[in-house]
């Protein structure tokens, strides 16, 4: 199987007249995972549904490695989808579910029919092979204990695990998938995370993944896109999005515990101001008035001089703590600080403690939301 590239271009489409996608160019390499991540609503399902050709842009065209698709069946476009809903035959066996799609494509229609079809002659060859690509397809997943299970007598995993076979036994150009995992339950995702993940690594086939969970997408894939409202708002690899969100919205969307944002004011020579004091940060040449501070949970830190806060609330998560923030006397939103565990205790539960950051890491938005270049004049600020 060689991987595809996924070319679109241009793409739009509204319903009933109102955009659910505008003007979308997205190039997807051969062999890449990318996920395509934004809240309900945004136009995700449906930009994937056009490149499967279960929905036509109103603009614009796909290309499948390299061959304009844009008008083809989706049965002319050798691509896999995977739905959340395995859909799987509840009467067949898995070896039966798994065969199903080149059964379809390889043999007659008489050939397919339940014990005449045995008996149509010369077609051995085609049979045996299929026997193949199924077994082939089983080892890839892992799966070939439960070959002759029906899916009733399988873990929510395992179909899926089924449902994914089905899909890699017709060798497709790429697989597109639909919030696979969303039925199944927290500990299953995370394991079906890794699966997923090292399944991608084993075919290099490329992938298109479809989901609500920025953790699912910052987890797997090589590049991920994140959508808001019919656009994608920022393309980039995991590590891009986290360390260089293009945006308010998407500094909002990712990280967990979510960044903390504060309002902050730049004055005329772009010294940054904000919780009551210059916290030591400037902005671009002309840049003035109202911004937005951005600092993630790990940047926040508990220093000798900063500025005074109280705790109001302690979560752990094994390895780290997050610890809820009030900055005393000021008008700021709670903030979370991220500390491992190990890290030197919080100083009195209930007490006072003096609050800073990471300076080096904080970003800044401007009123319209864009990111700005930041300087700090010092390392960490209070
Ligand atoms: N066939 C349709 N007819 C009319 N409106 C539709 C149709 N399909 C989708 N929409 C609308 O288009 C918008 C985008 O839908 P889409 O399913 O692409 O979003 P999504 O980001 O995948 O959301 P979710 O995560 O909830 O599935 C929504 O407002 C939806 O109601």
């Amino acid at each position: 199987m060689t991987p595809q590239s996924l070319d679109l271009v241009g793409i739009g489409k509204s319903f009933d007249g109102a955009d659910v996608l505008e003007n979308i160019d997205l190039a997807i390499r051969p062999g890449e995972f990318l996920s395509l991540v934004g809240a309900s609503g945004c136009g995700k399902s449906t930009l994937l549904r056009i490149i499967a050709g279960l929905e036509t842009p109103d603009r614009g065209s796909v290309a499948i490695g390299g061959r304009d698709v844009t008008e083809a069946d989706p049965s002319d476009r050798n691509i896999a989808m995977v739905f959340q809903s395995y859909a799987l035959y509840p009467h067949m066996s898995v070896r039966q579910n798994i065969a199903t799609p080149l059964r379809m494509r390889r043999l007659p229609l008489a050939a397919r029919l339940p014990v005449i079809g045995r008996l149509v002659p010369g077609l051995g060859a085609t049979r045996r092979e299929i026997a193949s690509a199924v077994e082939d397809a089983a080892e890839a997943l892992q799966i070939r204990p439960l070959l002759d299970r029906k899916p009733a007598q399988l873990s929510g995993g395992q179909r899926q695990r089924v449902a994914l076979a089905r899909a890699l036994v017709r060798a497709p150009a790429a697989f597109l998938m639909d919030e696979p995992l969303s039925n199944l339950d927290a500990k299953l995702r995370a394991h079906m995370r890794e699966e997923l993940a090292g399944l991608h690594r084993r075919l290099g086939a490329t992938f298109v993944y479809v989901t609500h969970d920025q953790i699912e997408a910052m987890t797997m894939s090589d590049r991920v896109a994140l959508m808001e409202a019919g656009r994608i708002l920022q393309l980039g690899t995991p590590a891009e999005l986290y360390e260089r969100p293009a945006s308010l919205s998407v500094a909002r969307f990712i990280g967990t515990p979510a960044m903390n944002l504060l309002p902050v004011e730049i004055d005329g020579a772009g010294r940054i101001s904000g919780l009551g004091r210059d916290l030591g940060l400037e902005a671009p040449q002309g840049k003035r008035g109202p911004a937005t501070l951005g600092l993630r949970p790990e940047d926040l830190r508990f220093v000798a001089n900063g500025s005074p806060a109280r705790i109001l609330r302690t979560e752990h998560h094994g390895a780290d703590r997050y610890v809820t923030l009030e900055i005393l006397d000021r008008s700021a939103p709670t903030l979370t600080l991220r500390q491992r565990a190990d890290e030197e205790p919080i100083p009195g539960a209930d007490g006072t403690v003096a609050l800073g950051f990471h300076a080096g890491r904080a970003h800044l938005f401007g009123a319209d939301g864009a990111r700005l270049v930041l300087r700090a004049r010092r390392q960490v600020a209070a």
